[in-house]
């Protein structure tokens, strides 16, 4: 049985985003996003490159502002406030290159995600995060000293030591080796199971397919459709813009 279909959605929306404009110049990066996550559900963001999926991110969490539109998280317009205060209402991400301290040790990088939100029993959590993710045997490593996959890893264990409420985790498994994947698979499933909600931008569809419960399918800035692995294998239409591009 799919592990991801233990704790299904129940239909609460924790995200909804609304009509979402955001330009770069001449490039609009969204034109009108419309999409809602449900609360522990775990989502998938698919779409081709240039399609607007980290720029969503970008406008979740609050790095870059919208132009127009509604972002409502957790029952707070969060459309334009501060990465910092969004955060604080229960938001983390990961950047798909990990933003870590590179001469800090692995557990000093996790207890300083903790450290910009809660402080409170960070000692204990960073030893579950360490197990959780596999990391105890390099705990006191530098940073910069990992593996690429194991600096994902970490970047991961940073959101997950936030104690956010949905965690938007883009494109966590690139690159990185079959075992870590893994464990980063089975995390994420541990974590639905205790109540966390997430959004996934993957290329991987076999990633896709075998944890999420939706998938959300982006294109030229929009949101062109969403349902099962299944509806969207089944949507040649949709098979075709995904993969009928260079990605
Ligand atoms: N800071 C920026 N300045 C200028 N253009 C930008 C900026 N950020 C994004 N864009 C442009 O906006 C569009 C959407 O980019 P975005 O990175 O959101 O797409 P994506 O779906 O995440 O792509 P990928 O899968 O390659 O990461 C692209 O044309 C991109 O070049």
């Amino acid at each position: 049985m799919n592990p991801a279909t233990q704790a299904p959605a129940n239909g609460d929306p924790i995200l909804v985003v609304r009509d979402l404009h955001k330009h770069f110049g001449g490039i609009k990066a969204t034109n009108g996003v419309n999409l809602e996550v449900n609360r522990r559900e775990i989502a998938g963001l698919i779409g081709p490159n240039g399609s607007g999926k980290s720029t969503l991110f970008s406008l979740v969490s609050g790095t870059v502002s919208p132009d127009s539109g509604q972002i409502r998280f957790d029952g707070h317009e969060i459309a334009g406030r501060n990465a910092h205060v969004v955060a604080r209402l229960g938001l983390a991400r990961t950047f798909q290159i990990p933003a870590l301290f590179d001469n800090m040790t692995v557990t000093e990088n996790l207890l300083a995600a903790a450290a910009q939100a809660h402080w409170q029993g960070a000692r204990e959590r960073a030893a579950e995060t360490l197990s959780l993710l596999r990391l105890e045997h390099v705990a006191d490593n530098r940073a910069s000293d990992l593996s690429g996959g194991q600096q994902k890893l970490l970047e991961f264990g940073r959101a997950v030591m936030r104690q956010a409420s949905l965690v938007l985790l883009d494109e966590v498994t690139a690159g990185v080796h079959p075992n870590i994947r893994k464990i980063i698979l089975e995390a994420i499933t541990q974590l639905r199971g205790r109540g966390i909600t997430f959004l996934i931008i993957e290329h991987d569809m076999e990633m896709v397919r075998s944890v999420c419960d939706r998938i959300i399918v982006m294109d030229s800035g929009r949101v062109v459709t969403s349902g099962t692995f299944n509806d969207i294998v089944r949507n040649s239409e949709v098979m075709q813009t995904y993969l009928g591009r260079p990605q």
